[in-house]
């Protein structure tokens, strides 16, 4: 197993109240697999995502356990493995490009770092080994290039460029074709998943096109996993309401969106976080609403092997 989290959870003191923004979440991600994370905004993807790679703000508060090849991730492993066995992708290549240096400076100093035994002769051909491996036509010259002189593709190449620098095993990417339009998305997805065919990721997304590249696939709601499976057989045939209707409120089921609002995450409701929303629910009889409103529902393998939280589907 690369990395798993037991009952993970992540709490923000905000003024008075306590914001409870990831809630108990089991998951494991074995070696080289692809992991989606969708869910409405505020669900609590980023979040998990930086408790993963140890970069929650100062007002958060995790508890929980996370294990990194069988061995408890402490401050200490996390430093030595981020940036080389666990890397994240940031969501704006341009931007996290330093504007005055060379796309390939920028790459060898990412390699000095993780490698410093190389010299600066090896360092300048294995940049241009890595530009090669991420698909730039002519290595020499974007070496050379600063990054207003390249496109927004290029420069994605470039940022994932210095990314595998490190041969990562796990790389997590926060809505990486977010703004983009759909040609560069797919463009970009199909890209990610070349570079990283070595490594295992995790991938945080509004999209289910996206999604749909992986080979899990979790879906978040109010902090909490609702569903969890092959990304084939939930997209195919959702079993908790949520996934449901999030899926019917993209474009190409029918654009329905879910009424009503995720509940306020520092008054949780003591029963179902969905029963406000769900469309099951208004299906049920009284003593079954009874028990949406009043007990939380697991996470329960219904036998098969997705994994849903709801005490009816
Ligand atoms: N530093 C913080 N202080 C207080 N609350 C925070 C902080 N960071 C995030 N939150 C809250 O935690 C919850 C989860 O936020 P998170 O950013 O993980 O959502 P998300 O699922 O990534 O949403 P999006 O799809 O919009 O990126 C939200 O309610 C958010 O307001
Ligand atoms: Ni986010």
């Amino acid at each position: 197993m690369l990395l798993n989290l037991d009952k993970l959870q992540v709490y923000f003191t905000v003024g008075r109240s306590v914001l409870q923004a990831v809630n108990e979440v089991d998951l494991s991600i074995t070696e080289r697999t692809k992991t989606a994370i969708i869910g409405e905004t505020g669900c609590g993807k980023s979040v998990l995502a930086a408790a993963i790679a140890g970069i929650l703000p100062d007002n958060a508060q995790a508890s929980g356990t996370i294990t990194w090849e069988n061995t408890l991730l402490s401050p200490k492993l996390l430093r030595t493995i981020r940036g080389k066995e666990l890397t994240l992708v940031p969501q704006n290549p341009l931007g996290s490009l330093n504007p005055v240096l060379t796309a390939g400076c920028q790459v060898s100093e990412t390699l000095a770092r993780i490698k410093p035994e190389l010299t600066s002769a090896e360092r300048y051909h294995n940049t241009l080994e890595l530009f090669g491996t991420v698909g730039l036509a002519q290595p020499g010259t974007v070496y050379r290039a600063y990054p207003h002189q390249l496109s927004g593709g290029m420069a994605q190449r470039v940022l994932l460029a210095a990314t595998i620098a490190g041969t990562p095993k796990l790389v997590i990417a926060d809505e990486p074709t977010k703004g983009l339009d759909i040609n560069t998305r797919n463009q970009n997805v199909l890209l990610m998943h070349q570079v990283f065919a070595a490594s295992a990721l995790l991938l945080i997304t509004h999209d289910i096109e996206v999604a749909a590249t992986c080979n899990s696939l979790i879906v978040m709601y109010a902090g909490e996993l609702v569903e969890a499976g092959s990304a084939k057989e939930v997209l195919k045939d959702p079993l908790h309401p949520y996934t449901c209707q999030l899926l019917h409120s993209h474009p190409s089921h029918g654009l329905t969106p879910i009424p009503g609002l995720p509940p306020d995450l520092t008054s949780l409701p003591a029963g179902c976080r969905f029963a406000n929303r769900c469309a099951l629910y208004n299906k049920l009889n009284n003593s079954q609403k009874q028990l949406c409103l009043t007990e939380h529902p697991p996470l329960k393998p219904p036998g098969s092997t997705t994994a849903v939280r709801c005490w009816h589907a």
